[in-house]
C-alpha cells in the first residue's frame, strides 16, 4: 500500500466539525490582539501554547472563549477563515461545513452581521481562488439558556441565504439537548440542517435527544454511543454520520491513549463514521494530521483510510447532484493514487 501519510495527503476530503474560532492559532491571537489593542492573561505564544494542557472539554472552553476575545472587526473573522480555508485547501479537503459560535462574539457587543460578512466573505474568496466549497453552521451554546438561543436564532434568520445550518456545542454535562428543543424546532421550521455535540463527555441519553428531540442530521462526536446497542443499532440503520475528532478526543482525554480510541469499533458496527479536526489550533493538527494519527494508532488499513474519506463526502450537506459530481472526482482520485 502506498505510504499512509501519503494516501491521506493525496485522498480529496471533506471537513465537517471544525469551529473556526478553533483554528485560531496562537500567533494570530497576538497579533490580532495587537492590532485590536486587547490586552491577554498570556505574556507570549509560547505562555498561551502552555495553557493547552487541558483534562477535560471545560479546561479547552475556558482557554478558547478568551481566545476568541482577540475577534473583533469583519477583517479579523474575514482573516481568520480565509486562513483555515488555505489550510484545509492544502490537505486537499474540497468541502467545508464550518462552525461558528455567534454567541462567543455578541456577548462581547460584537454585531452578528459582523461575524457573518467576515465569514462569508472568506467563504467567496476561498471559492474563486481555491475552488473550495464552504458554508456556514451557527452553532447554540448550550452552556447559556434558551432565550439567549432565540435570540441568536432570531439573528441568524436574517442571514438565511448565508447560514446553511444550526448546530450545538460547548460544555456538554448538565446541558442536554432538549434544553433548546423550541430552539432547533424553530430552526427546523426555517428550513436549517440540524446538527448536534453529542456523547463527547455526555452520556448516551443525549445522543438520543439529539436524535429523538432535536432531529439531527449528524451527530458530532458521540463517541459515549457506543455504551448502548441499541442506540448503535439505530445509528447504523439510519446511517447517521458521526463527525469524529480524534486528537480533540485525545487533547479533552475522552480517550486516555489514541490507541484505544473507538473509531475502528465504530466502523466495525457498520456506522457511518468521519474524520475531522475540530479546534485545529488547539489539538495539534488539521485534518490530515487526524486521519494519519488514528490511522497510524489503530493501524488502519489504506481501504479503511479510502472509506473514511469517501464516508466524507456521504455525509456531507450536499444536492444528490453535487454529491454525485464530488464522488465521481474522489474515485477518479482513489484510482489515481492506486489504493481502494
Ligand atoms: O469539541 C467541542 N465540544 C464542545 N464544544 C466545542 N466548542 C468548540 N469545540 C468544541
Ligand atoms: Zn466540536
Amino acid at each position: 500500500m502506498p505510504d499512509r501519510d501519503h494516501l491521506v495527503a493525496c485522498l480529496p476530503k471533506c471537513e465537517l466539525h471544525i469551529h473556526i474560532e478553533g483554528s485560531l492559532e496562537p500567533e494570530m491571537v497576538f497579533a490580532l490582539a495587537r492590532r485590536n489593542h486587547i490586552r491577554l492573561p498570556w505574556d507570549s505564544v509560547e505562555a498561551l501554547r502552555r495553557a493547552y494542557a487541558f483534562g477535560s472539554l471545560q479546561d479547552f472552553l475556558d482557554v478558547y472563549y478568551v481566545g476568541m476575545s482577540v475577534l473583533v472587526t469583519e477583517h479579523d473573522f474575514y482573516d481568520l477563515a480565509l486562513a483555515y480555508l488555505r489550510r484545509a485547501h492544502a490537505d486537499n479537503v474540497v468541502h467545508v461545513e464550518m462552525f461558528f459560535d455567534p454567541q462567543g462574539h455578541t456577548s462581547r457587543g460584537i454585531a452578528f452581521d459582523t461575524v457573518v460578512n467576515g465569514l462569508s466573505r472568506a467563504c467567496t474568496q476561498a471559492r474563486e481562488e481555491l475552488g473550495i466549497r464552504a458554508s456556514l453552521i451557527m452553532c447554540v451554546l448550550r452552556h447559556l439558556d434558551e432565550a439567549d438561543a432565540q435570540r441568536t436564532l432570531d439573528a441568524a434568520l436574517a442571514h438565511r441565504d448565508r447560514i446553511v445550518g444550526v448546530g450545538l456545542d460547548s460544555s456538554e454535562k448538565g446541558n442536554p439537548p432538549e434544553k433548546f428543543a423550541r430552539v432547533f424546532a424553530r430552526a427546523r421550521d426555517a428550513g436549517f440542517s440540524l446538527f448536534a455535540h453529542a456523547g463527547e463527555e455526555g452520556p448516551p441519553d443525549y445522543v438520543w435527544q439529539a436524535l429523538d428531540v432535536l432531529g439531527v442530521a449528524r451527530v458530532d462526536h458521540g463517541n459515549r454511543a457506543l455504551e448502548d446497542d441499541v442506540l448503535v443499532a439505530r445509528l447504523a440503520r439510519d446511517r447517521v454520520p458521526l463527525t469524529v475528532c480524534p486528537l480533540s478526543n485525545l487533547r479533552l482525554r475522552v480517550v486516555d491513549d489514541l490507541r484505544h480510541h473507538p473509531l475502528r469499533h465504530m466502523m466495525e458496527k457498520g456506522l457511518a463514521v468521519t474524520v475531522n479536526s475540530d479546534d485545529p489550533a488547539y489539538f495539534g493538527g488539521y485534518v490530515n494530521d487526524n486521519f494519519s494519527a488514528v490511522a497510524r494508532a489503530l493501524d488502519l488499513s489504506a481501504s479503511d483510510i479510502v472509506a473514511l474519506a469517501r464516508s466524507s463526502f456521504t455525509a456531507a450537506m450536499m444536492t444528490d447532484a453535487e454529491r454525485a459530481a464530488a464522488l465521481a472526482q474522489f474515485e477518479a482520485a482513489v484510482k489515481g493514487i492506486g489504493a481502494r
